[in-house]
């Protein structure tokens, strides 16, 4: 490493970790520290998998948790020796649409913050609810009705803010938490996105929302470039002061992905070494710094395989339906995130896991679902008279097929007729192929008009796709995904697989730095320093002719099942 060359910091709060990664302006890595939720704080904050769960569907996290675990990752970071003296800028990403409500103490707290104490001691007068909504909250029904009801259509509400209505999207929270808890709501001098959140940490100011990550709130009219007054209106009691009051909560977007905010808070400069000319660049969501990760071409999808499971492409068409999320890139105007998400992703597989026998004790807790993932063929059919089995292994109520928690097993002929609920079901050894091939299944069904044929005589796919998050570490996982979603280049994991976002935030940072005149876009500029040795490896073969087009032939029969279940098992 360069020993004088500027440093960059790159953060990812999601669900249940923080991730830190410092890199150069070559793009290399330095050093990366994490703080693991439920490991260093589950008892304390009586979390599981980084989370609260209550009655009537609510989820949330405990603000002083992710406060002190910006405290110790640092301190891990610090431990290793990493020079953070040499920090030019931080930035990061954070799970979508969680938010937090700062009081009316906060810009004096967080402005005169001392080195001697920790953030958690300092900050916890600075909130007027302790707690930040979590997006696998599923409480607010009620109020996703009347933001479809106000705007006409589900269709009409996802053409002016990219998506339908959405239990875990910020309006609908607050228009619930305004409800619920009117006082606190009145309290309330601040809302910030998780994103804008950890910005305002390092800023020592309530820092602007980022103009990705504001998309994920059902409240920002993406044409009009916005906040939707009419929505505003909605979430906020139904007067126009009441639409102004929030206005002012939520503060003014910032329209520029890069540069920087303003520099940062002397708490962390005395306590940790940091320059104090180092720069805060603003912050985006998780899933908006993931496609930041790489230099994405068109066609190139990624999938990205953390608690929740998302499939990512970057696009310069804007064409919004409610199965399906449109945000703003996070570095280029013009340029959209398409993106499908499901609760259930990492902890769903977990679950079919550990229903098999478990593997010994030292090795991969991994190894027997994978041993059956593999040696399980497409679809489970065996001969030609074996029936299609499809699964839907939904442990929290889905996103998109808005249906309740539950098991459901079908089985249809190869060709996808007669699809039947499966009478006997099948061994539970069999779910380990079914759950991956469903999600994937899933995801193909809904981003196919997305694609186009990647080249003469193939079949509209994705060009790559690239596997992240700790997901991505499986290899039984990238080998099924690339059966059933093709990729006529293969399956590629990042080699950082587990931090891509956290890679993704640091690149932003580089970006926000480094661009030539404030002009230079984040492509150029990562494209001419990315390379991909080193940076990614192929892990799967992705399109194979002959069982690409098998799963092709029951997709029609999967939506069926989907329809069916959802007709007498959609969300209460
Ligand atoms: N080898 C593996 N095989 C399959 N899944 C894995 C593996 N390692 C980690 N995971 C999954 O990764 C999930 C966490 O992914 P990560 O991207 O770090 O989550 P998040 O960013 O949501 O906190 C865990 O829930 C776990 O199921
Ligand atoms: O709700 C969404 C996206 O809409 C989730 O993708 C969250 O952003 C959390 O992500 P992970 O913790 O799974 O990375």
């Amino acid at each position: 490493m360069a020993d004088n060359g500027p440093l960059y910091l790159g953060f990812d709060l999601s669900t249940q970790q923080l991730k830190a990664i410092v890199i150069q302006s070559d793009l290399s890595v330095v050093s990366s520290a994490r703080v693991d939720f439920d490991q260093d704080f589950g008892a304390k904050y009586k979390i599981i998998n980084g989370v609260i769960k209550e009655t009537e569907g609510q989820v949330f996290a405990p603000v002083a948790l992710w406060l002190e675990s910006l405290d110790l990752v640092l301190k891990r970071l610090q431990d290793q020796n990493t020079p953070l003296n040499r920090i030019r800028g931080i930035s990061g990403s954070c799970q979508q649409h969680g938010s937090v409500y700062w009081g009316r103490e906060a810009e004096k707290l967080l402005g005169a913050l001392n080195a001697d104490k920790t953030l958690v001691e300092q900050l916890t007068d600075a909130f007027s609810h302790p707690y930040a909504p979590n997006w696998q909250d599923h409480s607010t029904q009620n109020e996703c009705d009347k933001f479809e009801e106000t705007m006409g259509t589900a269709e009409r509400l996802a053409q002016v803010t990219g998506s339908s209505a959405h239990h875990r999207f910020t309006g609908t929270q607050i228009m619930r938490l305004r409800r619920k808890l009117p006082s606190m709501y009145e309290a309330t001098s601040r809302i910030s996105l998780v994103s804008s959140f950890l910005a305002s940490l390092f800023l020592g100011t309530v820092a602007p929302m980022d103009i990705s990550d504001v998309c994920g709130m059902n409240l920002w009219d993406i044409p009009g470039n916005n906040w939707s007054e009419t929505l505003l209106k909605l979430a906020s009691g139904g007067t126009q002061e009441g639409a102004a009051e929030l206005r002012s909560k939520l503060g003014e977007v910032r329209q520029d992905g890069g540069g920087s905010m303003g520099n940062i808070s002397s708490y962390f400069v005395s306590k940790y070494g940091f320059s104090p000319k180092c720069g805060i660049a603003p912050f985006t969501g998780d899933n908006p710094a993931t496609i930041l990760a790489l230099p994405l071409r068109p066609l190139d999808a990624i999938v990205s395989l953390g608690t929740s499971t998302t499939y990512l492409m970057s696009t310069p068409i804007y064409k919004p339906d409610p199965s399906y999320h449109f945000f703003n890139h996070p570095t280029t105007p013009g340029q959209y995130m398409f993106m499908l998400c499901y609760k259930n992703g990492g902890l769903a597989r977990e679950k079919v896991r550990d229903a098999l026998p478990r593997p010994a004790e030292s090795s991969d807790p991994w190894a027997t679902f994978n041993q059956h993932a593999l040696s399980t063929p497409p679809l489970d059919i065996r001969s030609e008279s074996d029936r299609a089995k499809l699964g839907l292994y939904f442990d929290l109520p889905e996103i998109v097929p808005n249906i309740r928690a539950g098991t459901w097993r079908y089985e249809c002929k190869p060709d996808g007729t007669g699809l039947q609920e499966s009478r006997s079901g099948w061994p539970e050894s069999t779910d380990a192929r079914a759950i991956i091939e469903s999600q994937a299944l899933s995801m193909r069904l809904r981003s196919q008009k997305l694609v186009t044929t990647p080249g003469e005589g193939l079949p509209a796919q994705p060009r790559r796709v690239y596997l992240v998050g700790g997901g991505s570490l499986n290899p039984a996982i990238a080998q099924v995904m690339g059966d059933v979603l093709g990729g006529a280049d293969g399956i590629y994991k990042l080699d950082v697989g587990g931090n891509a976002c956290a890679l993704g935030g640091a690149y932003k940072a580089v970006w926000a730095f480094e661009r030539r005149d404030n002009k230079e876009t984040f492509d150029e500029l990562i494209g001419k320093r990315w390379k991909e040795e080193g940076a990614i490896q192929k892990v799967g073969e992705g399109y194979k002719q002959g069982v690409f087009e098998k799963y092709g032939s029951v997709l029609g029969a999967f939506e069926e099942m989907e329809e069916r279940i959802l007709k007498v098992a959609r969300n209460a």
